[in-house]
This record gives C-alpha cells, structure tokens and sequence, in this order.
C-alpha cells in the first residue's frame, strides 16, 4: 500500500520556484532518498510533506489523509528531525529528551528505549552544548523516535559530520530499517547516504524530479554511481562544481 501520494504539487517563492509539479508515491516500510544539490527544492518538498508548508497547489496524502482536514491525527504518526534543530543548552540530554516525552504523554521507560536505540545512554547526563554535532543529530534523531512514528523525515541528517559520526548515524538508521516498521524520508546532498540506506531514491535538481528508481535501476546505464548520473543529467556534480574545473 502507497504510505505517501504526492501529486503534482508546486510551491514558489515569490520569483523563485522552488518544487515545479513533483509527483510521486512511497509503499509503507521504504526508506527513500531525496538526493539533489543546494537549492534543489528538497527541504521546501519535504517541509510541505511535514505539514509544515503549504502547497501553491497539488496534493499530498498521508495513509489517504490529508494536512488541511486530518492534522492532528497525522503529527501522531510522524516524527522529524529538521535541518538545525535547537534545543535548550541548559538541559541534560536525558532532560531534553524528558521534556519532548511529556508532549506526547511519554514517561522513562520510551526516553531510556531511545536513549539505548541512538546510543547516546553515556551522554544521558551532558549539557546539550556539550555534545559533539554527531551526538547532536542522535539527540535530534532520539526526539524523532520518541513517539514509534510510523513516518521518519530526517533533513540532511549527516550534513557537516565527520566520517566516524556519519557512519555511527547509518548504523543506527540501518537497525530501523530491520526492524521494518517504519518509513523514512531522508534529504541529502551525500550519494553514499542514499546508496547505502535507501530502497528508493528520487534525484531532484531545480525543483523537478530527474530521475527516480532503486539504486540498481539508477544505474542502469553506463553510470557507475549516482554522482557519475547526476552529471550525465546535468553536467555539474551533486555537489555544484562545474564538471571539469
Ligand atoms: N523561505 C524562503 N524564501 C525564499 N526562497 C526560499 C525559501 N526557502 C527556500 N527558498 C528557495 O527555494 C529553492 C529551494 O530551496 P530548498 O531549501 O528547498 O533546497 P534544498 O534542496 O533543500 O537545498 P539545501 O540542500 O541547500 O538545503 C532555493 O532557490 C531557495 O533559495
């Protein structure tokens, strides 16, 4: 069953158009990648999936659902992580991750469960700004697990980590996966991310989809890996240098 139906949805602002008429639909379980350079329109598509924008037009369904008539029924089933999230420097992680259990009616036993599923239960008694950006993105990644969503969007989850912490992310993203429960939405700018994690993988640039498949039908071609796709598509690199300079 499609978990997600995009259709045709297109979000400007004011001259810029950031997401043109993008339409697709993820089966409950995937876990997809919207891999693109900055300014592809990624954040502006997921933030609308979220809820947390409106769309110019088109529509976005959610287990058949929509925003505008089913919010308060579709945050419970979902949980992000955005771009920079902020918490409260004079909290403790395990404070933090108190606080945010309250929201939801949550007590102890969930804040310990994700404290051990983001392996952040060292780090349980460290101030907020005392953590590494790595256990940062855990501690963001823990509020997003608090409430079991049955939808994941993490937004360049891994931007900025160094190798040790990307991969310590991946690893604890990689354990959902097996669990099965869960569908993830995940932005990046990293084709290693995408390959690595995602069943599905959705290549934008310029606010439309330029190709859309799993890893093995991506590269299909004569393309060796997504970086390689993406200047095929485009001529430039994911990450916005001009091939050959
Ligand atoms: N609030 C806003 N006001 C004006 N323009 C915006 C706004 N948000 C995004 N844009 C523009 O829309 C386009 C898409 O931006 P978006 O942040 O969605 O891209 P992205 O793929 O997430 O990029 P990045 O990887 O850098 O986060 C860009 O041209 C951006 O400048």
């Amino acid at each position: 069953m499609n978990q997600i139906e995009i259709k045709n949805i297109v979000k400007s602002f004011k001259d810029v158009k950031a997401v043109k008429g993008v339409s697709f639909t993820i089966p409950q379980g995937t876990f997809l990648a919207l891999l693109g350079p900055n300014g592809a329109g990624k954040t502006t598509l997921v933030e609308m999936m979220e809820g947390l924008r409106k769309p110019d037009s088109g529509e976005i369904l959610i287990n058949g659902k929509s925003w505008h008539k089913h919010e308060k029924e579709l945050r419970k089933v979902i949980g992000l992580s955005l771009q920079e999230t902020r918490f409260t420097d004079k909290l403790t992680v395990y404070e933090t991750l108190r606080l945010f259990a309250s929201f939801f009616g949550l007590g102890h036993p969930r804040v310990n469960e994700v404290l051990a599923l983001t392996n952040l239960e060292e780090k349980q008694k460290a101030m907020v700004n005392a953590l590494s950006g790595g256990q940062r993105q855990r501690l963001a990644l823990a509020v997003a697990l608090l409430n079991r969503p049955e939808i994941l969007f993490l937004d360049e989850p891994t931007t900025g980590l160094d190798p040790k912490a990307r991969l310590d992310l991946w690893n604890i993203l990689h354990d959902l996966k097996q669990q099965g429960n869960t569908t993830l939405i995940l932005t990046t700018h990293y084709m290693e991310e995408a390959e690595t994690l995602c069943d599905d993988i959705i290549i934008l640039d310029h606010g439309t989809i330029l190709q859309q498949g799993t890893l093995s039908q991506l590269l299909d071609g004569s393309a060796k890996n997504l970086d390689e796709l993406f200047i095929h598509l485009t001529g430039r690199h994911l990450h916005n240098e001009e091939v050959g300079q």
